[in-house]
C-alpha cells in the first residue's frame, strides 16, 4: 500500500521521539505505524486531536503542524485550531454532512466514525443535485489522493451508496432550515431520528434538527440494494423477498388508497385551506348547479289543500319529463268550448270523480239568472257542486242557488251526503222576514201587466217564472242538478235537540201532525202540479212587504184569491206584482185536504176525549172546505218569520176553520207557540209527506219556518220529479 510522504515523515518524526537515551515518547514501532495510518485517513482536525491525545500536545505540537502542512490538503492553521468540529460550508452554500455523536442514533447498524469534509474555497464539490464524495478514502484503506472517489457501482460519480452517505462522505444540496412541514415545499421524507418532516427547501441530507440522514424515497444516493448482502441460504432469501414485498406494499399504499371526504359534500369552499383558487371556483360552480337542480325539483311539487277533507296533499311531479296526468288538462264541453272560454280550470287531481263541464244551456228564469248562468258556462264544477277554484263568479253564487244549472253526467242524489236531521238557528226568525235571497224576480216588476196575462203573455210568463224543479228540457239527457254542499257554517251549526216525532201526534188542542201522511205518489203529483202552475201565469214570484223587504221564499196563490204581502189581505189579482189572477186549486189537492183533515179530526177526538173528557169535538177541529191555497217554496236559505194566519174572514177565524199544511221536499224547522217570541216557541221538523193541521183552539197560534234542512228530501221524490233543493209547502184555508 502506498504511503504518502507526509505519512512517512510523520512516522519518522514519531520514531525519532521514541529513540535515544531519554526518549520523549515511549511507543513501539508498531504502535507508531498504526497511529500514522489512522492519521492518514482522518481529517486534519481529527488527526491533530488524535495525536494530541495519544502523544501529548506539548510533545507533538510542532510535529502535527508540520505533518499537516506536508499533507497539503488546504486546511489552514486557523481552521485546524479554531474551527474544529464545525460544519463546513462552502461558497456554494452547501452543507457538508456531519456525523452525529456516537451516543446518538444515526443509521441503523452504522457506527462509522464521521469524517469532517474538507472544503476547498472556490471549488464546489457538489455539482447539480448530486452529491459528490468528498476527499476521503474508504475505510478499507488509505487513499493517496485528495480527489473525490467514485462510488461503487455508479458511473460518473453522481451517486453514492447509503453506507457512504451515512459515513458522511457526501455533500448534499441544502437549503436553509424550513418548518413548512412539506406544506409549501414538496416532501423529502420524515427524519427517522427525530420525526421532523423534511422538505425540498432543506433537501436531502442530515436533519437540521437532529443530524440524522434524511433521504427521499428511492433516492439516487441511497443504494440500498448495494448495501444488502446476498442471502446466505434459501431461508434468508425467502425472508428478504417477503420483506421486499412488505416494503413495496407499504410504499404503494398511498396509490391504492381512495380517500372519501364526507365533509366535501357540504362544500366548505371558502374556508378550506387545502383548495386552490381553481378548485374553489370549480366547486362553487358545481354547488350552484346542484342547488339549481334542487330548486327545479321543488318547483314541480303540487300542493292541494282540501278544505273539506281537512288535509293537505303533496304530489311530486317527478323528474319533469312526464307530467302529472292532470297537469294542463282543461276539461271542456262537447264542442271544445274550453278553448275559447275565459274560465278554463285545471281539475283537482285528488278528487275521485272528475269535475264536469257546465253545459251551454242554462236555466230558464229571469234575466239576472240567465246572466249568471251565461257566466258559468264553460266553468268546471265537481259533482258535489264544490267549486274548483276561487273564481269570483263562483264565489258569488256560493251563497245562492244555482237554479237551473246542469252539469253533464249521472244524476246526482240529494242523499249524497248526510245532513243532520234537525238544525237551525234561533235568530233567523227573531225579526220580521228579511230578504236573504237574490232578486232574480225583481225584474218582473217591470213587466207588470195591468190588464192581466192572456195569450202570448201567458206563454212568456211560463218562461220567466221560478221553477221548483229542474226544467224538463234539460232532464231528458240525464243531466243532474248541481248540488252545492252546505257551507261550513251550516255544517258546524250545532244541532237542536228536538224530539223526534215518528207518528201522528196531537201537538196541542186543535193542532195535529200527521206524520208522512202523503204518499210518495201524492208528493210527486203535488210537486209536478206546483212546478207546472208555478212556472205559468200567476205562478211563483218573490213577494215584497210594504216596507220593501223581500220575503225569503217563492210564493204563488191558488184558488179564489191571491194573498197580498203588501197589504196582508186577500185580493182577486196580484196587484202587487203582475196583476195575475190565481190559478185554481187542483181537485186532487182539495181531495187530499179533506181526507187528511178527517184523519186529524179523528185523532183530535181521541186526544180531546182522553184529555178533556169531552165528547163534543166539533169545536176543536172543525171541518173546512179550502177556497185558497198559498204555495211557498223555500230555497236553502229560505225562512218565514213568526206570524198568525189572520187574514181570512172573521167568520172563518171565529169558527176555528183549520189551516191544513202539506210539506214536500226538504224538511223545515217549524216553530209554533202562543207568543210571537220564537225563543218561547216549540219546534218540530216537518218532513216530506207530513201534514200539519191547526184549527179550533189552535187556529191563532204564532208559527213560522226557522230554517230548511238541506238535502233532506226523499231520494225517490227527487228522482221522480227532479225537485230542487228546498221545501215546498201548501197551506189550505177557507176564506
Ligand atoms: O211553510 C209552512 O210550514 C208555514 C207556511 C205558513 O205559515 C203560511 O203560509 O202562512
Ligand atoms: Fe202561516
Amino acid at each position: 500500500m502506498a504511503v504518502s510522504a507526509a505519512a512517512q515523515w510523520l512516522q519518522q518524526a514519531l520514531l525519532d521521539q521514541c529513540s535515544g537515551s531519554s526518549p520523549a515518547l515511549q511507543l513501539d514501532e508498531g504502535l507508531v505505524s498504526d497511529l500514522v495510518s489512522y492519521c492518514e485517513i482522518a481529517a486534519p482536525s481529527e488527526a491533530q486531536q488524535y495525536l494530541f491525545s495519544i502523544v501529548g500536545e506539548e510533545q507533538c505540537k510542532d510535529i502535527v503542524t508540520e505533518y499537516l502542512r506536508r499533507r497539503g490538503d488546504g486546511y489552514s492553521d486557523v481552521f485546524m485550531f479554531h474551527d474544529h468540529g464545525r460544519e463546513a460550508q462552502g461558497e456554494t452554500g452547501l452543507h457538508a454532512y456531519m456525523k452525529p455523536k456516537e451516543d446518538e442514533t444515526f443509521l441503523a447498524g452504522s457506527k462509522k466514525t464521521s469524517k469532517t469534509i474538507k472544503q476547498k474555497p472556490n471549488t464546489p464539490e457538489v455539482q447539480g443535485n448530486s452529491p459528490q464524495v468528498s476527499t476521503a478514502s474508504s475505510k478499507s484503506g488509505l487513499s493517496q489522493s485528495s480527489k473525490p472517489i467514485k462510488t461503487r457501482g455508479r458511473k460518473g460519480g453522481k451517486g453514492i451508496t447509503l453506507a457512504e452517505a451515512a459515513e458522511g462522505l457526501a455533500l448534499f444540496p441544502r437549503g436553509g432550515p424550513c418548518n413548512c412541514q412539506a406544506s409549501r415545499h414538496k416532501l423529502i421524507n420524515n427524519c427517522l431520528g427525530c420525526g421532523k418532516i423534511v422538505c425540498e427547501q432543506e433537501g436531502e441530507g442530515p436533519c437540521n434538527f437532529c443530524g440524522a440522514l434524511v433521504l427521499r424515497e428511492g433516492s439516487d444516493y441511497a443504494g440500498l440494494e448495494g448495501l444488502s448482502m446476498p442471502p446466505a441460504n434459501d431461508a434468508e432469501a425467502a425472508a428478504q423477498a417477503f420483506k421486499d414485498r412488505l416494503v413495496e406494499f407499504d410504499r404503494s399504499a398511498a396509490k391504492r388508497t381512495t380517500v372519501i371526504d364526507d365533509q366535501s359534500d357540504y362544500y366548505e369552499i371558502d374556508g378550506n385551506a387545502w383548495l386552490s383558487d381553481k378548485e374553489k371556483l370549480l366547486l362553487r360552480q358545481r354547488q350552484e348547479e346542484e342547488e339549481r337542480i334542487e330548486a327545479e325539483r321543488r318547483k314541480r311539487v303540487v300542493v292541494t289543500i282540501d278544505l273539506l277533507g281537512r288535509k293537505v296533499v303533496m304530489e311530486d311531479k317527478g323528474d319533469g319529463k312526464g307530467n302529472s296526468p292532470h297537469e294542463n288538462l282543461v276539461l271542456a264541453g262537447d264542442s271544445g268550448q274550453s278553448g275559447t272560454s275565459d274560465y278554463r280550470i285545471i281539475p283537482n287531481p285528488f278528487i275521485d270523480s272528475n269535475p264536469v263541464y257546465v253545459g251551454p244551456k242554462g236555466a230558464t228564469g229571469t234575466k239576472n239568472s240567465e246572466k249568471l248562468i251565461n257566466q258559468l258556462q264553460g266553468m268546471v264544477l265537481d259533482r258535489t257542486g264544490r267549486v274548483q277554484h276561487d273564481d269570483p263568479i263562483f264565489e258569488a253564487v256560493l251563497g245562492q242557488q244555482l237554479g237551473g244549472i246542469y252539469i253533464e253526467g249521472e244524476p246526482t242524489s240529494s242523499k249524497g251526503w248526510a245532513g243532520p236531521t234537525v238544525r237551525g238557528t234561533r235568530s233567523s226568525m227573531d225579526d220580521e222576514p228579511v230578504c236573504m235571497t237574490d232578486n232574480r224576480n225583481a225584474s218582473m216588476n217591470g213587466s207588470r201587466n195591468e190588464d192581466g196575462r192572456q195569450g202570448s203573455d201567458v206563454e212568456k210568463q211560463k218562461q220567466e217564472n221560478f221553477d221548483i224543479c229542474i226544467p224538463s228540457s234539460q232532464r231528458s239527457d240525464g243531466r243532474a242538478a248541481i248540488m252545492l254542499a252546505p257551507s261550513l257554517l251550516d255544517q258546524n251549526r250545532p244541532d237542536l235537540a228536538l224530539p223526534s216525532i215518528w207518528s201522528d201526534t196531537v201537538l196541542m188542542p186543535g193542532m195535529v201532525l200527521l206524520k208522512g201522511w202523503l204518499s210518495i205518489d201524492d208528493q210527486v203529483e203535488i210537486v209536478r202540479e206546483c212546478s207546472t202552475l208555478g212556472r205559468g201565469y200567476g205562478g211563483f214570484y218573490q213577494p215584497t212587504f210594504a216596507d220593501g223587504r223581500h220575503m225569503r221564499l217563492q210564493m204563488m196563490c191558488l184558488g179564489k184569491k191571491h194573498w197580498d204581502a203588501t197589504t196582508n189581505s186577500y185580493v182577486p189579482r196580484r196587484q202587487n206584482h203582475d196583476n195575475a189572477t190565481p190559478p185554481a186549486i187542483p181537485e186532487k189537492f182539495s181531495d187530499l185536504v179533506k181526507r187528511s183533515l178527517q184523519r186529524a179530526q179523528d185523532l183530535a177526538l181521541k186526544a180531546g176525549g182522553l184529555k178533556l173528557g169531552r165528547k163534543q169535538v166539533e169545536g176543536e177541529l172543525p171541518n173546512m172546505d179550502p177556497t185558497v191555497c198559498i204555495v211557498n217554496f223555500y230555497e236553502q236559505t229560505g225562512a218565514l218569520g213568526m206570524h198568525q194566519d189572520k187574514d181570512e174572514s172573521a167568520a172563518s177565524l171565529k169558527r176555528g176553520s183549520p189551516v191544513v199544511s202539506f210539506s214536500v221536499g226538504d224538511s223545515g224547522i217549524f216553530a209554533y207557540g202562543k207568543e210571537r217570541d220564537p225563543q218561547k216557541a216549540e219546534k218540530i221538523s216537518l218532513e216530506s209527506g207530513d201534514v200539519l193541521i191547526f184549527g179550533g183552539p189552535s187556529r191563532m197560534i204564532f208559527h213560522g219556518v226557522e230554517s230548511i234542512i238541506p238535502k233532506s228530501a226523499p231520494k225517490e221524490l227527487i228522482d221522480k220529479t227532479n225537485i230542487k233543493q228546498g221545501r215546498l209547502n201548501l197551506t189550505f184555508r177557507e176564506l
